[in-house]
Order: C-alpha cells, then structure tokens, then sequence
C-alpha cells in the first residue's frame, strides 16, 4: 500500500521529536520551522486580515508567538492574547520574540481570523469552562480559524473532545498527523487538515490511507487469473447479490454467487451456483482456483447459516468475514490472513474489552484474531497483526445508508482475488468505495455505488 502522511500519538511525537534534538537539531530551531510553516498556511489562505493569536503556556503557545511575529512582518494586522505564562524555555524565547503588546485571553477583543495556539499534544484534561467558551465565542466571531497542531480541547491520542471545541476552517498538523485528526468526533472539528513537514522521521506503522496505485489486465491475463471471487448467498438474497456485483465490479477476473435462494440474478456477469444445501455448498468451494471467498452478508444467524459458514472455514480459502459471519463466529475461529469487516456493533461482539482509541483496538484486535481489520465508520482504520494501520479520512456522511456494507466487503473480496494482500487489499477497498460514495454524491442507495465503481478504479491506474 503506498504509505500516506504517518499518524504518531503524542509519546511518539515526543519521541520522535527527542531523536531530532539527540541528532542535534536545536529545540527551539524547531519551533521556529513550526511556527514558520503555520505562518506559511495561513499567509495563504488568510492574506491581510486583521489576526488574533491565542497562546497557550506550552510549546503550542511558542508555535503562536512565531505565527504572530512571522505574519506581522508580512504586514497583517496581528494581535496576540495568552494563557498563562509560557513555560517551556522555547516558548519562553519565542515569546521575548514577540515585541508587540499582549493581551490577556479573558478579555480580548475578537478578529477576522482567529490562530488557536493554546493547547496542542501536551492537553492533559479539559480546558477550563471559561477558557473553552471564550475560544468558542473568539471563533465564532472570526470568518477563518485556525488550529494549530490541533483542536484546543481534543485528546490527541483517541480523538476525543476533552471540553467544548469550536469548528476550525484549517488545522494545521506539525510535523505527523495525530489520532484525533482522522478519528471522530475531533475530525468532525475540522474542515480542512494540512500536514506541515518540519522533518520528522517517518514512522512505519500507522498512515493515513492514501489513493492506491492499481494495474490494469496485460495481455496474458485470463478471468481466472486476475482472480476466481466466490460470494457465499444465505437467506437474505439481496445482500450477496450486491456484494457479488461489487466483486464482479472490483478488477477480478470472475465472480459466482453460491446461492441459498434459488437462481436470481443480479448482473448476467455473475454466475449463479445453486448452493442451497450444505453439501451443495462444500462441492462448489471445492475449486482451488478461488482466490478468495466472502461469506456474511444475508447470511442469517441460524443453525443453517452456522452449518453454512463452517463449511467456508473448513475449506481454507482466502477469506473474507462480514455481517451475520461476525455475529455467528468466535475469534479463535477466525482463520490467520482472513480480512474481518465489523462496524462498531460488530466490532464489539467480537473484541469488547479491547482498551483505548479506535485505533488502539483496531490493532489489537488484528493482533488478537491474526486477521486484517477493517473496524469500519466515518473514520474507518484497516489494522494488520503486524501492527501496521491505515486511516481512512473524508468519506461521505451519505454512506451511511443500508447496503454500502454489502458492497464494500464484495470490493474488499474482489481487490482480495486481484492481489492476493489481503492488507492491501484492505486499503484498496476501503479507498474505491470512499471514491465511489464522492462520485455518486447525494442521497445515493447502495446500488449506486456499483455504477460508480469503474470510474473510481479508472482513476487510479
Ligand atoms: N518540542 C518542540 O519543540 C516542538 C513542539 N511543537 C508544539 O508543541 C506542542 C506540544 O507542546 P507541549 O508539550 O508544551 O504541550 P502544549 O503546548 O500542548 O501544552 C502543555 C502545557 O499545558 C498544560 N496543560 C495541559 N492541559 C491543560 C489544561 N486543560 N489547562 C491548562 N493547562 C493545561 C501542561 O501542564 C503544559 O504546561 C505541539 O502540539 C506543537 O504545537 C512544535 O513547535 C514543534 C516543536
Ligand atoms: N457517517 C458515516 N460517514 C462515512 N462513512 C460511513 C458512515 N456510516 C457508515 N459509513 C460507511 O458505510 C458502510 C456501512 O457499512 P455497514 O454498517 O456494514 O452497513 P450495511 O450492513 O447496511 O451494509 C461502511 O463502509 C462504513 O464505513
Ligand atoms: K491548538
């Protein structure tokens, strides 16, 4: 998967940033290429409207005073209102910096463009009532605002809000992004996130997702090859028949629906085996030519549906478990390498006690199960048991609509078939359907996704 912008929590940020300062970069050299690159972003997007900075006591609040200080040399109008004294010996110095007045946050006047330097990683709790709706009432005052690293008011690490926070036009993340800029509800605070590079070292292990780069057929490609999908049917028809066609829409060669219901079609394209009983079912997975298998959407949760999905486990094919097949497995079930796609009800069937942001549980829950997790949502993270992780960011609200699941385990199933990773697999599903949702829009039904499908994979070839 190529590897997005890494996502460091705030021990990590600390960490990371200590390796920098052991290496021999100055600490406070650094804060002035924060400071310098948020100045940069807002010079941008604000241009010459009058500026209020709020400065906090740590080193975000030091991040302030080098905005303030870089923007009134470009000639803007700024003002400056503090939280406490600074406290750190960076801060300390980009405050003697600053050598216009300052204010005090309690009784500052408002401005077109609010900077929120108070709190960044190191917010411990809440903001004070009186702090939280004073920021509130500064931003809601201002046309654009400004976050700087984060959210005054957000845990950084879960995404969490700690104590009321206002809705920012731009953050502007330091150096990594971090967990409470892609994970509900602190990613709902935030209409545009930018990710400031002030040379980090790149961690390997937690990225946001990114477009995939996928292939088209070649020449010696045949449907088998590019990958035999089999959709296991239950009792409820429709949720195979859109997850079959998401597959068949996915780039694999050739997708059959082993149906419980009869012959119904969803698209001539795919082929229908009749897999009304169990037996029926074990000889058409009986084919080593699959290349990967999804079982659970319309499964159903009875003794036939158990029967059918131990049927599946038996035969050890690539795997993919949604739906009805989480509510009926245990985890000791869950072959290695199988991809799980819960949403949060599912999610908490399956790994309850697991501790943490959705992140945290994500991968512990991949860990736990030796599976890829697909912990779905708003904020959907893809874990693998060797603890990598990918955050989707930005997907459409309307996907929240009855079958957009279907679909995307069909996808996942179909990328699964395509390139045999099942964690890329993973991103690449997660990605199409996102882009899927954009192109279709508004107050889409999950069968719009399918027509959207083709051109969400042309775009990324
Ligand atoms: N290490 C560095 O030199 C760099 C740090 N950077 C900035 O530094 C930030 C982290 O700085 P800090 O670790 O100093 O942390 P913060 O500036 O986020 O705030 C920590 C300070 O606030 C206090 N505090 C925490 N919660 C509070 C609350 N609810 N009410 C009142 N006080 C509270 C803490 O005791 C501490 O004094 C990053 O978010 C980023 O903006 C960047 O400048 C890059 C360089
Ligand atoms: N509010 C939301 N914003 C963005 N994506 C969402 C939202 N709610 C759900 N989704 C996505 O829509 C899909 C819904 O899947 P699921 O809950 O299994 O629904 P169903 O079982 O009806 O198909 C998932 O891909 C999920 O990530
Ligand atoms: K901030």
């Amino acid at each position: 998967m190529n590897a997005g912008t890494p996502i460091l929590t705030a021990a990590q940020m600390r960490s990371a940033e200590q390796a920098l300062f052991d290496a021999g970069v100055d600490d406070y050299g650094l804060m002035e290429q924060a400071g310098a690159a948020a100045a940069a972003i807002i010079w941008r997007a604000g241009g010459l409207r009058d500026t209020l900075v709020l400065c906090g006591p740590g080193n975000n609040g030091g991040d302030g005073f080098v905005i303030a200080r870089l923007l009134r040399t470009r000639g803007v109008a700024v003002r400056v209102a503090v939280l406490g004294e600074s406290g750190t010996s960076s801060s300390r110095r980009a405050r003697a910096g600053w050598d216009g007045p300052v204010e005090q946050l309690a009784t500052a006047a408002p401005a077109t463009q609010l900077v929120d330097a108070l709190f960044g990683t190191g917010l411990s709790r809440g903001l004070d009532p009186a702090v939280a709706a004073r920021l509130c009432d500064l931003s809601a005052s201002a046309s654009h605002s400004y976050a700087i690293d984060l959210p005054s008011g957000v845990d950084s690490d879960s995404g969490a809000l700690l104590s009321a926070v206002p809705h920012f036009s731009i953050c502007i993340a330091l150096g990594a992004l971090k967990p409470a800029h892609l994970l509900y509800p602190a990613a709902g605070h935030v209409r545009r996130l930018i990710c400031a590079d002030i040379g980090i070292p790149a961690s390997d292990l937690a990225h946001q997702l990114m477009p995939p780069r996928l292939a088209a057929p070649g020449p010696d490609d045949h449907k088998y090859r590019r990958g035999l999908v089999a959709v296991v049917g239950g009792t409820m028809a429709g949720a195979g028949i859109l997850a079959a066609q998401a597959a068949a829409r996915s780039g694999a060669g050739m997708v059959r629906r082993l149906a419980a219901d009869g012959l119904r079609h969803g698209a001539d394209a795919i082929v229908t085996q009749d897999a009304q009983t169990v037996d029926a079912l074990h000889d058409s997975l009986d084919d080593a030519r699959l290349a990967a298998v999804l079982v659970g959407p319309g499964l159903g949760r009875d003794a036939t549906a158990r029967a059918r999905l131990e049927a599946v486990l038996r035969h050890g094919h690539p795997l993919v478990l949604d739906a009805d097949a989480l509510t009926l497995i245990d985890v000791e079930q869950i072959p290695d390498g199988a991809i799980l796609t819960p949403h949060e009800g599912e999610f908490t069937r399956l790994f309850s006690d697991l501790p943490g942001s959705k992140i945290d549980r994500a991968r512990s829950a991949a860990e736990r199960s030796g599976a890829i997790v697909i912990y779905k949502g708003a904020d959907s993270v893809i874990a693998a048991p060797d603890g990598r992780v990918a955050v989707a960011s930005g997907s459409s609200h309307w996907l929240s609509t009855a079958g957009t699941g279907d679909v995307l385990a069909g996808l996942v199933a179909g990328r699964l078939a395509v390139t045999r990773d099942a964690f890329r697999a993973a991103g690449e599903a997660v990605w199409l359907h996102g882009d899927a949702a954009r192109r279709a829009g508004a107050a889409f039904i999950a069968d719009d996704l399918l027509a959207a499908l083709p051109a969400a994979i042309a775009a990324r070839l």
